[in-house]
């Protein structure tokens, strides 16, 4: 990829205006932001603002910002910054206007919810001869935006591929690690925001650090044990998607997740929860359920699952996941 490369991000949410103002800064692209409200257009190109998603923060005076989708048609890269849940239904709007051989970089943390298909299969079904890419790991929105220094991981089929991706989207706040491992890399993303509910449950719950620390070590083997089964690479969820965006969002109460958790943890129930995106609410039942059809110990999952979905009392999970058989570590 050269340094004309036409960057195109679809979905001006919190983490779509993110990505669009911190590649935009790099100099090295044009950067488009595809969004559908025209306020949100006219507030970028009129302030440098996306106030809805990211007050206070000035954006890249060289971001561009559009309604019009043609804007995809000489785009080499598209990053799909909308939740889990939209990819299927983005990726069918746009499909006509996606030149082949782009590359589509997957920028949600989660599964369809649906099919309890991977991200990856679904837009490779949706979208044949595009090349689909990966972004994931810690960072939130916000800090990425103002350009305080952040690291994830781009996966793609090849490690060429990955690398050229990172390359053009990485700039001096913003370092991508490029990965051959899609699945684990996504998987890790949509896990970890399970494990961060369930971090939220133990904090609203009053449980303490201690159990904390156990959650995140546990759901680790749980991670590693759903990449495997799904041929990943069990080791990628050791990395940046995986343990470094557990205990970032399993520790900090910018994490949708872990305030949901927290929510959860307090009232016992999710009642009076509107509006904010929660992506692991989605995740929980559909890991649930693949690990219960494929045999795969996940234990914590199971447990916020069944608690979202009022199937279980917290104080009833506790004891559960405390008198489960004495076993080794790994
Ligand atoms: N926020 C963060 O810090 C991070 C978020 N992520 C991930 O990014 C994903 C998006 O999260 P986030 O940006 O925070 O969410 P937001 O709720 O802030 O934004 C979601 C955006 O997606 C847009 N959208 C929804 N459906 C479609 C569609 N079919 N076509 C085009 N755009 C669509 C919405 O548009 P409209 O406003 O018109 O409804 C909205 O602007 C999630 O999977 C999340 O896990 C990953 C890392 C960090
Ligand atoms: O994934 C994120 C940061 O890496 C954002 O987390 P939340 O969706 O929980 O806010």
């Amino acid at each position: 990829m050269s340094e004309q490369s036409h960057v195109v991000v679809v979905g001006a949410g919190a983490f779509g205006t993110a990505l669009a103002t911190v590649v935009a800064e790099t100099g090295e692209s044009r950067v488009t932001l595809l969004a559908r409200r025209a306020e949100t257009v006219a507030a970028i190109v009129a302030s440098c603002r996306n106030e809805a998603v990211l007050p206070g923060i000035t954006l890249s005076a060289s971001l561009e910002a559009t309604l019009d989708r043609a804007v995809l048609e000489d785009a080499s890269v598209v990053l799909f910054a909308m939740p889990s849940q939209a990819q299927r239904e983005a990726a069918r709007e746009l499909a006509g206007h996606l030149p082949d051989g782009a590359a589509v970089v997957i920028c949600a943390k989660g599964m369809e919810k649906a099919s309890g298909r991977l991200l990856t299969d679904v837009l490779e079904e949706e979208l044949p001869r595009r090349h689909v890419a990966v972004l994931s790991g810690p960072g939130f929105a916000a800090d990425i935006a103002r350009g305080l220094p952040t690291a994830m991981v781009i996966a793609a089929s090849t490690l060429e591929r990955a690398a050229d991706l990172a390359h053009v989207l990485s700039g001096p706040t913003f370092r991508l690690y490029p990965s051959v491992d899609r699945i684990g890399v996504q998987l890790g993303g949509a896990l970890k925001n399970v494990l961060a509910i369930a971090c939220g449950i133990v904090e609203g719950a009053g449980l303490g650090d201690s159990a904390r620390a156990a959650l995140i070590s546990r759901g680790l083997a749980e991670m590693s044990r759903f990449v495997a089964a799904h041929g990943g690479d069990a080791a990628t969820v050791t990395g940046l998607s995986g343990l470094g965006d557990l205990v970032l969002t399993g520790t900090s109460h910018q994490s949708r997740n872990l305030r949901f958790g927290i929510a959860l943890g307090r009232q016992g129930n999710a009642e009076g929860w509107a509006g904010e995106l929660v992506e692991g609410a989605f995740a929980a039942g559909v890991a649930s359920k693949i690990a219960a059809e494929r045999n795969i110990s996940m234990p914590i999952t199971d447990a916020v699952a069944a608690i979202i979905d009022g199937r279980l009392a917290l104080a009833t999970a506790i004891g559960q996941l405390m008198s489960r058989p004495i076993t080794q570590e790994f």
